[in-house]
């Protein structure tokens, strides 16, 4: 979140605003997240329960003004990139992360070192024994297929299964604002080189049978987080390409996109890749985040 909060993290009861606080609620309603998901953050951050209602509803009441006169004047994405404030530090709850970019259309963030080197080593320890093939869900029957567009090998974590990785869950909702009841289960991905995840959405197209199924628990997929548990040694980026953007897989970095637009559309920019694997191996873990609180239906 915002540096004051973080200083202020651990004294109850914290009632004063700022142009960050302002700002990041400004940011975050923007980007489609709900008001109780705003107060929950700001709680966690040790602000007063009241101060925090009254400023998630001002930041909405003005969200909605600050709307509708932009609208008539400006396209959307100009309208984002000259309200985007220039914060370049997350509260991370228990550690302070650098934010290295922020693109305002689509919403892509680099965070810079999100877990240090020993919780990626951890990570990959952890699911070394239980990696297989990763599946994709087939759009008409809602079924897990194994497809040559995605050639990597995964290892699903439930919610909070371990010390680490709910630490690492606490982590992420204090840097996305979206709360950990909202996340599926941290998903490893390891790619051999030559493995790749061809240009996709991580969101669901409801007008797919199979996809539709996915909704029923948690509803859309509103975000992603990707973190880079190697740095391979050469490609692995993940790509945009409707953007022409490529981030670099550096260990302990995660890049966090968000696809829910404010009138409830999905951001069709948001088309990524994982670019081939062109020498040694590749790690990521994978967290999506959903729009409701998500729990798994098996
Ligand atoms: O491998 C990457 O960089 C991207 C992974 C990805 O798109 C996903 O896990 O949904
Ligand atoms: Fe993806």
């Amino acid at each position: 979140m915002i540096r004051e909060a973080s200083v202020a993290g651990g004294k109850a009861g914290y009632t004063e605003s700022s142009p960050e606080l302002e700002q990041w609620l400004a940011r975050h309603i923007a980007q489609g997240f709900a008001a109780d998901a705003l107060v929950l953050s700001m709680l966690r951050s040790g602000y007063d329960d009241a101060f925090a209602r009254r400023c998630v509803a001002a930041a909405f009441a003005q969200g909605t003004e600050a709307a509708v006169s932009a609208r008539p004047a400006q396209p959307q994405a100009e309208t984002a990139a000259s309200s985007t404030p220039a914060v370049y530090a997350a509260d991370g709850g228990d550690r302070r992360v650098p934010v290295l970019f922020r693109l305002a259309s689509p919403q892509v963030q680099l965070f810079q070192q999100l877990l240090s080197d020993d919780e990626c080593d951890a990570l990959v320890a952890l699911s070394r024994g239980r990696l297989a093939r990763s599946p994709v869900v087939n759009p008409d029957t809602g079924d897990e297929n194994l497809i040559d567009a995605r050639t990597s090998m995964g290892a699903m974590f439930q919610v909070a299964e371990h010390a680490l990785i709910a630490r690492i869950e606490a982590r992420i909702a204090a840097v996305t604002g979206v709360p950990a009841e909202h996340g599926e289960g941290l998903q490893i991905l390891n790619y051999k080189p030559g493995g790749e995840y061809q240009p996709h959405f991580d969101y669901f197209n409801p007008q797919r049978p199979g996809e539709a199924r996915q909704l029923s628990v948690g509803g859309q997929r509103i975000a992603t987080l990707v973190i880079y548990l190697n740095s391979p040694e050469a490609g692995g980026a993940t790509a945009f390409p409707r953007v022409g953007l490529e981030v670099a897989p550096v260990k302990g970095n995660a890049v966090y996109f968000s696809y829910l637009l404010p009138d409830g559309t999905l951001d069709d920019r948001t088309l990524h890749a994982g670019l081939p694997v062109a020498a040694g191996e590749k790690w990521i873990a994978t967290k999506w985040l959903r729009e409701r609180p998500y729990r798994s239906a098996a």
